[in-house]
């Protein structure tokens, strides 16, 4: 990592401190083009806006879907405070977002955690009544 990418992922610690100081968890994020510019910052607001989805890393993914054509997608890069969640790492994926970079893992996440780094899996089931769920996909994707 160069060093003005390290002041980029500083800036993306800076941001979850923010987040914490404010009563959300301490996670942040921003986007930066193949310049080195800002291109949008984020912050975790789950708590203060009572939203289980709003990680700033899901923000961002959405913001770049939103904003930016896919080849200025591609060339961006997301600096976050700490590696993505499966949720915003889905979400990153889908938003053309050329690149990550992060400070903590998720696993140096979980041994600052009181129980440890697992996540509790939701059972699911499936697959099932797949003739009749597969009718409204077929021919969508071409
Ligand atoms: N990476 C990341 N992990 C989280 N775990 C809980 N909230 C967050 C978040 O906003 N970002």
């Amino acid at each position: 990592m160069t060093p003005d990418e390290e002041t980029l992922l500083r800036r993306a610690i800076e941001l979850a401190a923010e987040a914490r100081a404010a009563g959300d968890p301490p996670f942040g994020s921003l986007l930066a083009d193949a310049g080195g510019r800002v291109l949008a910052e984020e912050r975790n607001t789950t708590v203060t806006g009572r939203d289980i989805s709003a990680h700033p890393e899901l923000k961002l993914a959405v913001w770049a879907a939103r904003e930016l054509d896919p080849a200025t997608a591609a060339a961006t890069t997301m600096f976050t405070s700490c590696q993505p969640c499966g949720m915003c790492a889905g979400a990153i994926q889908r938003s053309g977002l050329g690149r990550v970079v992060y400070a903590l893992s998720e696993g140096q996440l979980g041994e600052l955690k009181p129980g440890g780094a697992a996540w509790p899996q939701v059972p699911q089931e499936g697959p099932a009544l797949l003739d009749e769920a597969r009718v409204p996909v077929e021919g969508y994707y071409r």
